[in-house]
């Protein structure tokens, strides 16, 4: 007698490449890189997170950008963070030296994008990004990055130099099986509007930033 349906647990597929298709891009210089985007199978978080290789990754640790969505900075330019100048250099950084972007669909650290949006209106009254976060009933930073690490496995890639100024990601991948065997700070992009925004990254989840000293500023 066969066991009963109610008792087979189906396994899990394998996080796997599905498709891969060419993607030309314009970088903000003018220049133009060519980049391939892969899309995957069986991502644990079942979100839409794509990967894109740039020229000819090296082989014993490519470069690797994991960037956490922003809709308003990516793709609008908003001042208030730093992500669109940082997902720029990024692009810049990987045409010339090879490497992967891992461009994950976790906007608003997790939240979702109408989440930050609320955010944004607490932090107009006072809050900082993290306490804005916490006046919603959210997590300070609610993402975790189990499927950059699946990304990257299905893509062959186990040891990375990873592009971040945030520890965490760092210490995620290690966990998840992918030696990151160097990290690269990103740059720093302050302005009026994003300073408060950086300080509090600074005091509150370990990210490394040499700010501007504004303490001799009336
Ligand atoms: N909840 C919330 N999310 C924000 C806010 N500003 C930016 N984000 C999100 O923060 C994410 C980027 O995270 P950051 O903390 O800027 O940087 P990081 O990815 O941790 O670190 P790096 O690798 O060094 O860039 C993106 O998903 C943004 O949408 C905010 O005020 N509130
Ligand atoms: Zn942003």
């Amino acid at each position: 007698m066969t066991a009963p349906c109610a008792h087979v647990i189906p396994l899990k597929d394998t996080p796997s490449v599905r498709t891969v298709a060419q993607l030309p891009i314009h970088l903000a210089d003018g220049r133009e890189a060519s980049s391939t985007i892969y899309s995957f199978h069986g991502l644990s978080d079942a979100k839409e997170h794509v990967a894109l290789r740039f020229g000819n990754p090296d082989s014993e640790a490519p470069l690797v950008r994991l960037h956490s969505e922003c809709m308003t900075g990516d793709v609008f330019g908003s001042a208030r963070c730093d992500c669109g100048p940082q997902l720029q250099e990024s692009l810049h950084r990987l045409h010339e030296d090879g490497g992967y972007l891992l461009y994950m669909r976790q906007e608003g650290r997790g939240i979702g994008l109408y989440r930050k949006l609320d955010a944004y209106r607490l932090q107009e009254q006072g809050h900082d990004t993290f306490a804005a976060n916490r006046a919603l009933g959210h997590g300070e930073d609610e993402r975790d990055y189990a499927a950059a690490a699946e990304m990257l496995k299905a893509l062959g890639v186990t040891r990375i130099t990873l592009i971040t100024n945030n520890h965490d990601k760092c210490t995620q991948l290690q966990a998840l099986g992918i030696d990151v065997v160097a990290v690269e700070p990103t740059g720093v992009f302050s302005g009026e509007h994003n300073l408060r925004y950086l300080e509090a990254k600074v005091r509150h989840s370990r990210h490394t930033l040499a700010l501007p000293d504004t303490s001799q500023e009336n």
